[in-house]
């Protein structure tokens, strides 16, 4: 695997990051261990700020929080100027006590409850991207008894298939999310929110899926959704201010991964708007998309100590680490592929395919089936690498295993971001039915 952002082997052949000696890193704050390489972040945001720039259009790009958050990285994100989609209360509340700026928060969901719309509108959030009738009725109850006129983006399914993993692919019919186009749900979508006087329509979202590799979804999707707009247009005089369309951009996990640069991405979802809504006679709306893993997936390392080893000749080695499915659940959610390295020795040749597996007591916890490494023994470290989104924002407790500390390096220096839990953190929440008996 070709080393990405600032990683690189250093004279002792131990992987660095960020100028820090992962060998070092897990020694001071142990393993398994999240490592990311924030200027990795900060070029990514970057790129994607000039795609937009050179285009000349208005634009926002919201950080998909659910890749990552925890306060740092909002923090990190509303340094970039990145604006920012949440999911939830719990997201949006972390998003208020890292001082985001709520004007820059689009709230999502699919199912928001009444509490968390509320909580939202009381905040100010600059967007709901409403997904469902349900959520209409809430909102706008919302909104006429906290007096005041909420922005709406109506999230619509456009009936595009990405091709990627089933369990991420979002913007065919047959899905939870949003209004379906075809049935002309969106048609009455947009006439209840021009009717409603609390409710300010911005535009339309759609958001294909993830991991994807080319642009013809996003290209089809926009015009899919431009014919609906061309509709609206004559029925109801409306033209969007804003079309969103979502994230998805996909990243390099292994050697096979070619993922297209960002400005490629941006400027053929532009030419595409630009092409639909001048041939419509409708002016050119504001451009947002909503990257998380494009924005964190790569810049994000997990570093395990590897212990316990099963020889089945002729069948597999396996190679066990300190964590597994509950650090990194993709694997087995998504047959997820990932590549590492042994961190320690990462200057020598790989020799044998290793089977790695998880701790949890899950034949289907296991990260990585053939791993190519040199000859490796308990006790060496291994870099996992791009897995800096839905990993420790997916990860669990399950057989009660600690979730591991976060660490942001960059320029020699590591912060932790996010601290590892103790034994006393997994049970903090639990009632005990009486005082224990000890022996
Ligand atoms: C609505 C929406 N926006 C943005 C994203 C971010 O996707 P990704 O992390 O693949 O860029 C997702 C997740 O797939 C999503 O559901
Ligand atoms: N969690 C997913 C993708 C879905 C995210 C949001 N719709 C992943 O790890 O790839």
């Amino acid at each position: 695997m070709k080393l990405q952002g600032t990683s690189r082997i250093n004279e002792q052949g131990h992987l660095e990051i960020g100028g820090k000696d992962t060998v070092e890193l897990a020694a001071s704050f142990g393993t398994p261990l999240f490592v990311y390489d924030t200027q990795m972040i900060r070029e990514r945001a970057q790129a994607f700020h000039e795609a937009f720039r050179a285009q000349g259009v208005n634009y926002q790009i919201a950080y998909a929080s659910k890749a990552f958050s925890c306060l740092a990285m909002l923090q990190l994100a509303d340094e970039l100027n990145l604006s920012l989609d949440v999911v939830s209360g719990g997201e949006l509340y972390t998003a208020l006590e890292a001082g985001f700026p709520m004007e820059r928060v689009h709230m999502h969901g699919n199912n928001k409850a009444p509490e968390e719309i509320d909580m939202a509108v009381a905040n100010g959030v600059g967007c709901f991207v409403v997904d469902n009738f349900h959520e209409l009725k809430l909102l706008s109850k919302a909104a006429h008894s906290h007096s005041k006129t909420v922005n709406v983006m109506l999230r619509t399914t456009p009936g595009v298939e990405a091709h990627t993993h089933d369990y991420i692919s979002t913007g065919q019919e047959d899905s939870k999310f949003g209004f379906d186009l075809s049935s002309g749900q969106g048609d009455e979508a947009v006439a209840e929110v021009l009717a409603d006087q609390a409710m300010h329509l911005l535009g339309f979202h759609c958001h294909i899926g993830s991991q994807i590799f080319d642009t013809t979804g996003f290209v089809m999707a926009v015009e899919k959704l431009y014919s609906y707009i061309a509709s609206w247009d004559e029925t109801y005089g409306y033209a969007p201010e804003v079309v969103n369309v979502g994230g998805g951009f996909g990243i390099r996990y292994t050697e096979d991964d070619d993922p297209l640069a960002p400005g490629t991405y941006i400027e053929d979802v532009i030419e595409a708007v630009a092409r639909e809504a001048k041939q419509r006679n409708l002016s050119m709306p504001e451009i947002w998309i909503e990257p998380g893993r494009s924005l964190v997936g790569e810049a994000g390392t997990t570093l395990y100590t590897l212990g316990s080893e099963k020889d089945i000749p002729g069948v597999r080695r396996y190679l066990s680490v300190d964590g597994g499915m509950t650090d990194n659940i993709r694997p087995a959610l998504y047959e997820a592929a990932y590549e590492g390295i042994i961190a320690n020795r990462a200057d020598e040749p790989a020799k044998t395919n290793y089977a790695i597996a998880g701790k949890c007591c899950e034949s289907g916890d296991m990260l990585m089936w053939d791993l190519p490494l040199p000859d490796a023994v308990a006790g060496d470290l291994l870099a996992v690498f791009s897995t800096g989104a839905y990993g420790y924002a997916m990860a669990s407790n399950y057989n009660r295993v600690p979730r591991p500390p976060v660490v942001f390096v960059e320029n020699e220096e590591a912060r932790v971001v996010i601290q590892g839990e103790s034994y006393a953190d997994l049970i903090k929440l639990d009632q005990p039915l009486h005082a224990p008996v000890k022996a």
